[in-house]
């Protein structure tokens, strides 16, 4: 049979949004070396220009893939978030077309938590005020609205990788640490459960938001739930722009009824450093704003790179979907000299017996087989060790339900 696999340098990759050049690297070492590298994310017409000729494609936050972007995306295998959320993604329109995506949901969750905790002791000082006064040559030398952090109460709504995290190190320095979250989870240190949002409103003196975007927090935390905190109350959103009516926040502030705020994610962020940034929140004092910078620091963005480039690679190589977030998750071992088969279909019964009738018509024998299924998608992965002829790929791609084909050749991988 004459040899299939597409050669690793044809395979394009795009990197968008100043991926670190770690994942660069790892692609480079791995042997992918078609790769573009763009500092910006693209609009999506650019993006629909950008992508059709390419297999796998890196974004962080801005670039948003769509339906349409998708429907132009016709050698897309894999999409790779280099970050933690992945709401900017259309993961609906990536599944029904039978591509997995991956995030990094650890790499960065250490400068999150390290941020909150500086902005929280911040706020409690009156930090951004004075400093403010003081580049205006004032001289704003006072105790009032100025507390430690010792002895205070943070309250963490969403206790996953990031607000776990905190709860630590906010608890090595004094705070007394509450969390809600929608599923019971155990404290770390002395930290502990409350049963209810507003309970944790209520008690708090830093309330800081820790929860992925979801219809459930959709405008999670707006003038009722400022109304709940208590007076002179500190709020931090580092977690999604969806969370927080920004409105009703800045209502809350310009009233007097917070001390003060950091908010790092807005409902409408800025495409790149070139649009204006406009939010209510400009010129109030003691107000951090930062331009969702919470999980960029180098280290974090270094690590990520290498986290989300080896995902994508072992997929390329080997079919393994461990840790994606859409799609059904296998761990494959290696193949050496084997053809490995990976049919994605839609998720109905008969169809893997169907893909075995196939084989077994064209005289196939497996010498390994592997299925999971999500509530969508199948995903089969069959080794192969006898040759076969384009006739039994073109049966196996006929079968009813098929979404996607892919051939790993030995040691190369076949994107088709
Ligand atoms: N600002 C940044 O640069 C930055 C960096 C990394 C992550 N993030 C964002 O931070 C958020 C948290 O990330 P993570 O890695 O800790 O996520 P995670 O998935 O580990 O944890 C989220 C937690 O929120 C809980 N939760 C879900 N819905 C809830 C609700 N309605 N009320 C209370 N709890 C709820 C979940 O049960 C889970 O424990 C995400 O939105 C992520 O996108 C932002
Ligand atoms: O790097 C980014 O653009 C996103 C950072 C953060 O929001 C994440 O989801 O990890």
């Amino acid at each position: 049979m004459a040899k299939k696999s597409l050669e690793k340098s044809k395979i394009k990759i795009l990197l968008l949004e100043g991926v670190h050049q770690s994942a660069v690297d790892s692609f480079l070492n791995a042997g992918y070396t078609n790769i573009e590298h763009l500092a910006t994310s693209l609009d999506e017409e650019s993006l629909i220009e950008r992508i059709r000729d390419v297999h796998f494609v890196g974004l962080r936050s801005r670039t948003q893939l769509t339906e349409r972007v998708f429907a132009a995306a016709e050698k897309l295998s894999a999409v790779g978030c280099f970050c933690i959320g992945t709401n900017q993604v259309d993961l609906e329109a990536a599944l029904s077309r039978g591509i997995p995506v991956f995030n990094a949901p650890y790499s960065n969750t250490r400068s999150v938590a390290e941020l909150v905790l500086a902005e929280a002791i911040m706020l409690l000082r009156g930090i951004p005020e004075k400093s403010a006064r003081a580049h205006q040559g004032e001289w704003l030398k006072t105790a009032k609205n100025s507390h430690e952090a010792r002895g205070k109460t943070l309250g963490i709504i969403g206790y996953g990788n990031i607000g776990a995290q905190l709860s630590v190190l906010a608890e090595s320095l004094g705070f007394n640490v509450i969390y809600y979250d929608v599923v019971t989870k155990l404290g770390m240190g002395n930290a502990s459960q409350v049963g209810s949002m507003e309970e944790l409103l209520a008690r708090a003196d830093i309330v800081t938001l820790h929860v992925p975007d979801l219809p459930s927090t959709r405008w999670l935390i707006g003038k009722e739930q400022i109304a709940l905190m208590k007076d002179d109350g500190i709020l931090i959103n580092a977690s999604r722009g969806s969370v927080v009516v920004i409105d009703d926040l800045a209502e809350g502030l310009r009233e007097g009824k917070l001390l003060g705020a950091a908010i790092d994610v807005f409902p409408v962020e800025p495409k790149g450093a070139d649009e204006e940034f406009t939010s209510p929140l400009r010129g109030l004092h003691n107000v951090i704003l930062t331009p969702h910078i919470g999980g960029s620091t180098l280290e974090a963005q270094e690590n990520i790179g290498v986290e989300v480039a080896e995902k994508l690679i072992t997929y390329s190589d080997n079919g393994t979907t461990i840790t994606s977030v859409n799609f059904p998750e296998v761990a494959l071992p290696a193949h050496p000299d084997k053809h490995r088969l990976l049919h994605i279909h839609d998720n109905v019964p008969g169809v893997l017996s169907e893909i075995n009738r196939v084989l077994s018509e064209n005289d196939i024998n497996i010498s390994g087989q592997y299925l999971q299924t999500n509530e969508k998608v199948g995903y089969v992965v069959v080794d192969v060790d006898k040759a076969y002829g384009p006739q039994a790929l073109e049966a196996l791609r006929q079968v009813e339900h098929t979404l996607r084909l892919r051939v790993l050749y030995s040691e190369t991988s076949f994107q088709d």
